[in-house]
């Protein structure tokens, strides 16, 4: 790309979309088109070919998609493999109809299998189960890999695909329901400091391990895979170490000044017990993420209490 390159952000109000968006404006990229989803639906297929055909961009980082965390997943499976089935198909077979230069698409830890050897390698795709709660996202954004690597061996094509591992930052979902578990431990224990709470529940048994990557450095890496990979496999992104739900929680009580309890809720799913991305390949390639996991917590903390608490209150 170059900074007047015509540069499609696809979900630019979104968590990663919107870290996207933020760096290539900082790094001085000046021709970037972005459209909310009320005023393009991703899903319709013909309103998708218009825009393409109207705005013909040259590059396009594909971060729209149907996400949520294990409650969602688990509670909405059809929204989630339809919705990010047709938004992958439609943005990916446009770019081609309309000669797009280079596509990256987002993936997800999810898409390798549940019981992985660790830390997770971009060629253990595909080689067992997956993980029950996820499943039909995670056929979804398999299908959308393998739609790159397909268009791009028939159709000689640069469509890339990057594997984050768990993000957080702002514009985070914060919805109890739907969010992931940082965003959501956030709020909770926010509430329960201001409420004075006797306790915070948690979901799970807190054993499962997870590794957070801040969607800032998310977005240094997508943009540049889009300036320096080319090749037809995945690439993992990731911060290289991982850390217990329950020593999560205790982190964000820390760095919120809750003196509460902490209380598991069992009943609800732990989901995958480990999913620690091998990031040997990106490191190799000459990037590495920056920001150390409680400088990134205190920063998504102020951008929740700067910019959330007005919507939820
Ligand atoms: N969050 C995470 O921890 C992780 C995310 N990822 C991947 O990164 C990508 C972005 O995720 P994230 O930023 O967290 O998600 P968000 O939910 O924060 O944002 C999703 C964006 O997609 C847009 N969108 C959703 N449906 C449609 C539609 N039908 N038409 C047009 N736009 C639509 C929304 O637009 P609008 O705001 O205008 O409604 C929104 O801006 C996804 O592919 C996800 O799988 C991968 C690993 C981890
Ligand atoms: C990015 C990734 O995100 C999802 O997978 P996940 O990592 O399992 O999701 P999660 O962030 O919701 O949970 C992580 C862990 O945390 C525990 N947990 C505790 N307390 C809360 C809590 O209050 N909220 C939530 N959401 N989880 C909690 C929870 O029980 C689980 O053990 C998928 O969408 C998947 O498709 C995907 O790609």
């Amino acid at each position: 790309m170059n900074k007047q390159s015509k540069i499609y952000i696809a979900g630019h109000r979104g968590l990663v979309g919107s870290a996207i968006y933020r760096y290539l404006l900082k790094e001085g990229y000046k021709n970037i088109i972005v459209k909310t989803s009320k005023e393009l639906d991703l899903r319709n297929k013909e309103a998708v070919d218009n825009f393409f055909e109207r705005e013909k961009p040259e590059y396009v980082f594909l971060a729209a998609a149907k996400v949520g965390g294990i409650i969602a997943n688990n509670e909405y499976p059809a929204d989630f493999i339809r919705d990010n089935l047709l938004i992958q198909t439609n943005v990916i077979h446009a770019s081609y109809c309309n000669q797009v230069e280079k596509l990256l698409f987002l993936g997800s830890t999810c898409i390798y299998p549940k019981l992985a050897p660790q830390p997770m390698k971009e060629e253990y795709l595909l080689t067992g189960e997956l993980e029950p709660t996820n499943e039909p996202y995670a056929i979804a954004k398999i299908a959308g890999i393998k739609m790159c690597e397909s268009y791009n061996r028939q159709y000689g094509t640069k469509y890339i695909s990057a594997m984050p591992t768990n993000l957080y930052g702002p514009n985070d979902n914060f919805d109890l329901h739907t969010s992931h578990v940082l965003p959501a431990l956030l709020r909770k224990f926010h509430e329960a400091k201001e409420k004075n709470a006797p306790f915070v529940e948690m979901w799970g048994t807190g054993t499962p391990k997870r590794e957070f990557l801040y969607s800032d450095d998310l977005a240094e890496a997508c943009v540049f895979l889009m300036n320096n990979y080319d090749g037809n496999e995945i690439v993992n992104i990731g911060v290289g170490n991982d850390i217990s739900i329950k020593d999560l929680g205790e982190k964000v009580k820390a760095v919120i000044g809750y003196e509460g309890d902490i209380k598991f809720d069992t009943t609800k799913p732990d989901g995958t017990p480990r999913k620690l991305v091998a990031v040997e390949k990106i490191n190799g390639l000459g990037w590495k993420a920056a920001t150390p996991f409680d400088e990134g917590l205190k920063k998504a903390y102020r951008w929740f209490l700067e910019n959330e608490l007005t919507k939820i209150n």
